[in-house]
């Protein structure tokens, strides 16, 4: 698991260690992993290191002493350094440090700015190293005009980002423009959670995390991201004495005469994620769809009270006079049994739920949802802060967001949030979030009872909905994954990303010990 903490948690662990008068090892030990990090991206990029070209931006704070020192150890192997200041003023040490090893300094001047900028563009690597943690707000003056000019040039090496891309919010992923995307940032002590939400996630580039002995003091992270063996460990596997009622049945309420392959879409990915059983109601054009599609479902035009199940998946591909289809969700989010409420059942929700009803909204959905709520958004100013939105709405609502996007995030109402970048962009196809609410149908159906599981892997009951919908984010991104692959990183339909479904599902499961013992111990005779 990847665990991910805002900027004031990491400087709050930083301060038994500053108190102890441990600062200048504590930027040591940063400065040294960025600078290892830049010589092995300039290895991978097949550069020379003697001579290499080197450019660090470095603000008037802490984060720009980092930058300095980095810039000193590259300069010390022989590559030619420049540091541009930004501010006023810069750390004295690590300036000290950088002088000492030969680096050229430069103070930022309106004059000397296009110069710079070139200086930079045609470097094998800049480092950003203008605002850290310490940043209010985004850059401004020379600076700003410095990184737009940057940003604008066609760029002849990469851009390492120190600690967070100057400009991003180091809690909230939020970005002030102008930000100099980096192909790699290398975060001090943890993970900052504005690298892992859109959109500081589009800047961020690869996220390298540089241990400097700081993480003992860390608390509980505000942002977590699953990873291989933690969704192994999630997976559901059955019991050797599995039947298909104990598998899990999820009734789905999903498609309507305008968008009947919605519920297509949505069985098959719930077929495909290892329930037990598909029961669909819902009108009978649709139903005789499902049926000649996947034959496996059980159909019925009956309610919901009738349907013995032990999750719902409800609102793809309905609209707002849908009536009946909509009378189905609205009884079936009124159950005790864990809900995916996803596009059209959105609109048809009751103001108050529960952490067990999972929302699936896209950023305009969730627009949508805050104007009903009273509050003024639209899609870009969802998109502009996506870890805001999706935990403002899990706390209003009561329910479970899962906010759909290159990034999802998933946030439990007061609990948890999860953010997972699985997938690939070819993931943006008509159908594909179908596909997703069945594969969270699924694992709600077969998952969502075992509360010791969770338990014992460190989630409390209320928190595991969030990460049964992780999990589906992640099958589904690794899914959409390997079916692209599997046409040479071509693009994919959404049927093809439920194709995809088992094999990936078996390849993470193998990543597990656990999931292994219960293969061998209950789904295999003993020899
Ligand atoms: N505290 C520590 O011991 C450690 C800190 N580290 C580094 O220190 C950074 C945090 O350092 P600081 O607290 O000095 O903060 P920053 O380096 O982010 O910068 C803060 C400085 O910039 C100014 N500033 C703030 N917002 C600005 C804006 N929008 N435009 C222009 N100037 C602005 C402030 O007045 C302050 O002088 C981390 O990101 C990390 O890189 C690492 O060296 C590890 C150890
Ligand atoms: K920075």
């Amino acid at each position: 698991m990847i665990s991910a903490y805002t900027g004031t948690q990491v400087r709050a662990a930083e301060e038994p260690l500053l108190a102890a008068g441990l600062g200048d090892a504590l930027m040591q030990r940063a400065a040294r992993g960025l600078a290892n990090a830049v010589v092995h991206e300039l290895k991978d990029s097949g550069t020379r290191l003697s001579g290499a070209r080197v450019v660090v931006l470095a603000g008037k704070g802490n984060n720009g002493g980092d930058g300095l020192y980095a810039a000193a150890f590259l300069a010390s192997r022989g590559m030619r350094t420049t540091a541009v200041l930004t501010g006023d003023a810069a750390h004295p040490a690590g300036l000290a440090a950088f002088e000492r090893a030969g680096g050229r300094v430069h103070r930022l001047t309106e004059a000397a700015l296009p110069g710079l900028a070139a200086e930079a563009a045609a470097a094998d690597v800049v480092i950003d190293a203008v605002l850290g943690t310490g940043a209010k707000g985004g850059l401004r003056g020379s600076a700003a005009d410095l990184i737009q000019a940057i940003t604008d040039a066609h760029l002849h090496g990469f851009v390492v980002a120190c600690d967070l891309p100057s400009g991003v919010d180091a809690d909230t992923g939020e970005a002030a423009a102008p930000v100099l995307p980096a192909d790699l940032t290398v975060t001090f002590g943890g993970a900052k959670s504005g690298l892992l939400a859109d959109p500081g996630a589009d800047y961020a580039g690869r996220v390298l995390v540089v241990p400097i002995g700081i993480e003992e003091h860390l608390p509980e992270p505000a942002l977590r991201r699953l990873e291989g063996p933690d969704l192994a460990r999630l997976l559901p596997q059955p019991a050797r004495r599995a039947q298909k009622y104990s598998r899990g049945v999820l009734g789905v309420v999903a498609g309507s005469e305008d968008y009947p392959g919605a519920a297509v879409l949505a069985c098959r990915g719930a077929l495909a994620a290892g329930v037990g059983m598909v029961r669909y109601l819902g009108p009978p054009s649709v139903a005789d769809l499902v049926r000649q599609s996947c034959p496996e479902v059980v159909c019925s035009t009956g309610t919901v009270a009738e349907s013995r199940v032990q999750a719902w998946l409800v609102g793809s591909g309905m609209g707002p006079h849908d009536h009946e289809q909509l009378t189905r969700a609205r009884d079936a989010i009124a159950s005790d049994l864990p809900v995916v409420a996803d596009a059209g059942a959105l609109p048809a929700l009751p103001a108050i739920l529960a952490p067990h009803v999972v929302l699936t909204p896209h950023a305009g959905e969730l627009a949508s949802l805050f104007h009903r709520l009273g509050r003024g958004e639209n899609r870009e100013s969802v998109e502009a802060a996506t870890l805001g939105a999706v935990r403002h709405a899990a706390d209003r609502t009561g329910a479970t967001v899962l906010l759909k996007g290159a990034t999802t995030l998933v946030a439990a109402p007061w609990g948890a949030t999860y953010s997972q970048a699985d997938g690939t962009p070819w993931l943006a196809t008509a159908g594909s979030g179908d596909v997703l609410a069945g594969v969270i149908g699924a694992l709600l159906a077969q998952a969502g009872s075992d509360v010791g599981r969770f338990r014992q892997l460190g989630v409390e009951p209320d928190g595991r909905w969030a990460a049964i919908a992780a999990l589906g984010a992640a099958l589904h991104g690794q899914a959409g994954r390997a079916a692209s692959e599997a046409v040479s990183g071509g693009p994919i339909t959404a049927g093809r990303v439920a194709d995809a479904l088992p094999e990936t599902w078996g390849k993470v499961s193998m990543l597990s010990n656990y999931g292994a013992w219960k293969r061998n111990s209950h789904s295999q005779p003993l020899r």
